[in-house]
């Protein structure tokens, strides 16, 4: 018996998380509603990539702690674990070899893209996979509530410079 409702996802759906992993990498994830979710990249290897409406299987885990899974056009999938609790984030993102290679073919507005993204992901190479599994720390957490289209709305890049001041 749990102690939770593995089906309730009230307490994450519309959450708006900033996070940066232990490798530096910095992102941005909104979770538009139980089966979408929105995200910036403000560093790393595709930073300034930013995705609107991906659809994702988003499960609840533990009281606090939810996991969010999808494969992208790029053929990129990833897994994410977000302990709000404990400001605790883990991240798994398999990439293909191609953009391993050509990092710099998937930063743009990805929505604007997509059949591209898909002949590169089909023109590949797929493999090797690079893994990259990584820690994160969630450094601000708010409510948005469910499809809004204002909380992810732009690349990192056209962002004030003191973004996220003044968010909350
Ligand atoms: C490749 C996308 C991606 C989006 C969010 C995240 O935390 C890791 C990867």
């Amino acid at each position: 018996m749990n102690s939770f409702d593995k089906h309730d996802l009230s307490g994450f759906v519309g959450k708006h998380l900033i996070y940066t992993y232990d490798n530096g990498w910095n992102y941005e994830l909104y979770v538009k509603n139980a089966t979408t979710l929105d995200y910036r990249i403000h560093s790393g290897l595709v930073g300034n990539r930013w995705v609107k409406d991906q659809l994702a299987y988003i499960v609840r885990v533990g009281q606090d702690v939810y996991k969010i899974s999808w494969t992208e056009p790029t053929g990129t999938d990833v897994s994410l674990t977000a302990n709000l609790a404990d400001k605790v984030f883990h991240g798994t993102i398999f990439f293909p070899r191609w953009v391993m290679n050509n990092p710099e073919k998937t930063v743009c507005f990805q929505n604007d893209h997509i059949d591209e993204m898909k002949a590169l992901r089909d023109a590949g190479p797929a493999y090797p996979t690079e893994v990259i599994d990584e820690f994160a720390t969630i450094s601000f957490v708010r409510d948005c509530g469910e499809n809004n289209e204002e909380v992810i709305n732009c690349a990192a890049s056209e962002l004030p410079k003191d973004f996220p001041a003044g968010l909350r």
